[in-house]
């Protein structure tokens, strides 16, 4: 049985479809990078997988458990994690009252328990703990909002554009990290991304969006090859 399986997926905003019959399964520990145009519905298909925005039809099975329809603390607690590109850490906290948070609904000791070994997992947090947020790089925001996940000891995460605004060196970081939580871990992942060459480097399986709709699903290797649709839709070259 698939971790995730999403069988012809609608989703919009106010009743307007956004995207349109997507389809997928990921097994554990498979990572699936979603790629396309700007506007494509990236965005919006992992809102709409996180309960985030209408979905207007199909369905979304989470560890075999109908999830369509669940909110999303709910789908949180069933071990699904989710990243946004921005508002991903509570500025006006430190690191620690973060993800004091972050483990709100955990017993004390399975709380200080997990934070020791995502520290040793993220180790540049640990400098974290007593700084505000607001004080923090936003490389180094994305490694804290990762920690929050990761407290929670997801099966699951989905990150929406995790390189947005992030340096270069940074974003080498930050994708190492996400490699090894996916290949170390044992994390299934999705990601989203705007650097497609890297996203699909990294990634096993590739779903190309364009205009909300499905124009490639398979494998990241073989849409790298696809000189077409990489220099229709993707803007890399060779
Ligand atoms: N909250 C919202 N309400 C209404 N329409 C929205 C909302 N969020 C996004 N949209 C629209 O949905 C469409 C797809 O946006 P989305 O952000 O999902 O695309 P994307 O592929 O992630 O784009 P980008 O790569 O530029 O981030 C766009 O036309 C956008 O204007």
């Amino acid at each position: 049985m698939p971790l995730l399986a999403v069988d012809s997926l609608s989703v919009g905003y106010n009743g307007m479809e956004v995207v349109s019959n997507v389809s997928f399964t990921l097994d554990k520990g498979e990572f699936l990078a979603v790629v396309g145009p700007n506007g494509s519905g990236k965005s919006t298909l992992l809102k709409g997988l996180f309960g985030l925005a209408d979905v207007l039809g199909g369905k979304v099975l989470f560890d075999g458990r109908d999830i369509t329809r669940l909110a999303p603390h709910k789908r949180s607690l069933m071990g699904m994690g989710y990243l946004p590109q921005t508002g991903n850490v509570f500025e006006e906290l430190t690191g620690r009252e973060n993800l004091v948070l972050a483990g709100y609904d955990l017993p004390r000791e399975d709380f200080e328990r997990r934070l020791e070994e995502v520290l040793d997992f993220l180790p540049e947090v640990r400098g974290f703990l007593n700084r505000k947020a607001t004080t923090l790089s936003g490389g180094e925001r994305q490694m804290l909002a990762l920690a929050m996940q990761l407290v929670r000891k997801p099966s699951l995460i989905m990150f929406d554009e995790p390189s947005a605004a992030l340096a270069p060196k940074v974003v080498e970081h930050v994708f190492e990290r996400i490699r090894m939580l996916n290949k170390g871990l044992g994390i299934t992942v999705i990601l989203v991304e705007q650097d497609t060459r890297r996203a699909l480097k990294i990634a096993e399986k590739a779903l190309l969006l364009v205009s909300g709709r499905t124009r490639f699903y398979g494998d990241a290797g073989e849409l790298l090859a696809r000189k077409d649709l990489v220099a229709l839709y993707l803007g890399i070259q060779g």
